[in-house]
Order: C-alpha cells, then structure tokens, then sequence
C-alpha cells in the first residue's frame, strides 16, 4: 500500500512542472496551493457523504480522490509522505493515554 502512494507520490513530483493542458497535476500547481486545499476539502466532503450513503465502489472511488488530492497538497508543501508515515509510526507506539498526553502536551 505505501509503495502505491510513494509511486504516487514521485510521479506527482515529476508532473508539477507539465504542461498544464496536458496535466492535471500542472493544472492544479499552476492555481496555487490555495486551490490544492481547496480540492482536498471537497474530497474529504465527498468521501465522507460516499461512506454515509453507503455505495461502497463510490467510497472507494472518492477515498482514491482524496488521497491523490493530499499527495498534491502535501507535495506542493514539500512535505514528504515518508514525513507522515513516520509520524504515524511514532504514534503506533504509543498507548491511547500517552499518546493524548503526547499530542497536547499541558
Ligand atoms: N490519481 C490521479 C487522479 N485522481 C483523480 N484525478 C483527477 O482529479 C480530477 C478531479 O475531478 P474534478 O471534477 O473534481 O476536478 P476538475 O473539474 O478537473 O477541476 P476543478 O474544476 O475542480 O478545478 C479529475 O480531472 C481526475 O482526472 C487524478 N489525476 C491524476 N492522477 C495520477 O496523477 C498522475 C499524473 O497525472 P497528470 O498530471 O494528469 O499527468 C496520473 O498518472 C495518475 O496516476
């Protein structure tokens, strides 16, 4: 699963700099990050209604949206996935209570 989303993630790279007519991944750094956000908050609301509507290819369908929307988001950031995935990891070692108390340290 994470070799999809690094493959993903390296062909996002190599078609920032596409011509935008013949790329979509141009098309959307040429319209900024602002854009970029934009589209993962429309998927996350997609997904979200595909889950409560219960059609499940449609779920499947929009989560591939979305996840493809935040590669861009996190790339145009430069933010690598391997980033996330670390902390994700890092989390996985914690316990319910530790890790709340890591994440709002007071
Ligand atoms: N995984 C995807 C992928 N998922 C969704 N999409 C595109 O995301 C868009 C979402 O559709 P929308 O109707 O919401 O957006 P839109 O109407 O095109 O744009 P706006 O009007 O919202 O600006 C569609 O144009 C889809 O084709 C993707 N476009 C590209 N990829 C991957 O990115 C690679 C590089 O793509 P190019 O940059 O086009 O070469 C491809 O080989 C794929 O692996």
């Amino acid at each position: 699963m994470t070799d999809t989303l690094a493959r993903l993630e390296q062909t996002i790279a190599a078609r920032r700099g596409a011509d935008p007519a013949s790329s979509y991944v141009a098309k959307l750094h040429a319209k900024g990050v602002g854009k970029i956000a934009q589209k993962v908050g429309e998927e996350a609301t997609e997904t979200v209604i595909a889950a409560l509507s219960g059609d499940r290819e449609e779920l499947v369908g929009e989560a591939a949206d979305l996840l493809f929307h935040l590669l861009v988001l996190l790339g145009a950031r430069e933010v690598p996935l391997a980033e996330v995935l670390a902390e994700l990891d890092r989390r996985e070692g914690l316990s319910g209570i530790a890790e709340k108390a890591a994440r709002k340290p007071d």
